[in-house]
């Protein structure tokens, strides 16, 4: 079954979406429309020049109102409020919501009460969605019925769910602590920027090269939404000047002692088997640019691993904060397009 996707906001999520469901033989995914505030001209830009990401292995050029990608025609539409986005008529049944305005579970409901869309994916620690899913974690207790607008939580959210989900199953996992250090995000500026930020926090308005700035509430307590028997969590959350690639490390306390040793295996045969493809380990010393391009939520890194007799332990885990993420904004799309199947609407991936 191949499910249709919209875009709303083609900047670095939408786009890696693009190149991912671009790149893949059979992604089971077709986008037939994007939306941004940004001319298709610039959309095609975009994608066919990425300083991360390299020169797109394709083509992309706007043409009339489409934009296309590898001869397939993407209806591309400019409206700077959701509401006004005819997805229904691009035939697009799944929205994911990518602009990080639109992280309420009101506003992005409106892609389905004004355009017609099925359902939503926020892209993002949304408010007030109708569920929280983290694929691999909790991605199962989704319930076409209730949920119309789902968020996955964040990149971060992602990365340390899947490590947790694995010593909770094992080890019994409780009274988490958790850190990410995340790299620079497209929002953030050169120059101190306090006054125009539209953060809270004015710290994150602060010059984005020169500091490694706190920003404690992303991560909020995402991971023990998705897996509640771990009880209490407690999280820390930096943005650094680094380009692409983020660290997640979690600590917490085990139902009884482990060595660093069963915790590696643990975590090598989830990978190798019921997390495959979103949990990856790797033995070979790592630094957070070698994570770039890797599709799993989390790397795992052994050599992070350490234990206390009393049931301590402590995890570390890379993650590609766009990539990986994107990776699993379509799991999450795929997911709720096939429970919710429209038989009558057809494709409208076409042939430019
Ligand atoms: N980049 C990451 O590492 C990452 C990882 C996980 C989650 N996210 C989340 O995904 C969301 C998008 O992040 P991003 O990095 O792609 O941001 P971005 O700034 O690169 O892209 C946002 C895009 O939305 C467009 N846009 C802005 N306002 C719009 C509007 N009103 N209507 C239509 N388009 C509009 C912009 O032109 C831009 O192209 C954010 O919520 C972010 O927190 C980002």
């Amino acid at each position: 079954m191949t499910v249709t996707i919209g875009i709303n906001g083609f900047g670095r999520i939408g786009r890696s979406i693009t190149r991912i469901v671009a790149a893949s033989p059979d992604p089971g995914i077709s986008i037939a429309a994007v939306n941004d505030v940004a001319s298709t001209e610039k959309m095609a830009y975009g994608l066919r020049r990425d300083s991360i990401r390299g020169a797109f292995p394709g083509t992309a050029i706007a043409r009339a109102d489409h934009l296309v990608v590898n001869d397939h025609a993407i209806r591309a539409f400019h409206h700077e409020r959701p509401e006004r986005i005819p997805w229904a008529d691009a035939g697009v049944d799944v929205v994911i919501e990518a602009t990080g305005r639109f992280r309420a579970g009101t506003t992005a409901r409106t892609h389905i009460t004004h355009g017609g869309a099925r359902k939503v994916v926020i892209s993002a620690s949304a408010d007030e969605p109708d569920a929280f899913l983290v694929y691999g974690a909790n991605h199962d207790t989704y319930d076409s019925d209730q949920h119309d607008v789902v968020s996955p939580g964040s990149c971060g959210v992602n990365a340390l769910t899947v490590m947790a989900k694995v010593l909770l199953d094992r080890f019994g996992l409780r009274a988490v602590n958790s850190t990410v250090v995340l790299a620079t995000q497209g929002w953030q500026k050169p120059q101190d920027s306090v006054v125009g930020t539209s953060r809270d926090d004015p710290r994150l308005g602060r010059a984005t090269g020169d500091s490694i700035i706190p920003h404690n509430f992303v991560v909020g307590d995402l991971v023990r939404v998705a897996l509640p028997e771990i009880g209490e969590m407690r999280y820390s959350y930096y943005v650094v000047p680094t380009p692409i690639g983020s660290l997640a490390e979690l600590s917490g306390q085990t139902g009884r002692a482990v060595s660093v040793e069963e915790v590696n295996r643990a975590m090598a045969e989830a990978a190798a088997g019921p997390l495959r493809g979103v949990l990856a380990y790797d033995p070979d010393p790592t630094v957070s640019i070698d994570v770039k391009n890797n599709p799993a939520s989390c790397l795992f890194d052994p050599s992070g691993t350490q234990t206390t007799a009393d049931g301590g332990v402590k995890v570390r885990g890379w993650f590609d904060n766009e990539w990986g993420f994107s990776n699993r904004l379509l799991d999450i799309a795929r997911l709720v397009g096939e429970r919710s199947p429209v038989a009558s609407r057809r494709v409208s991936w076409s042939i430019a």
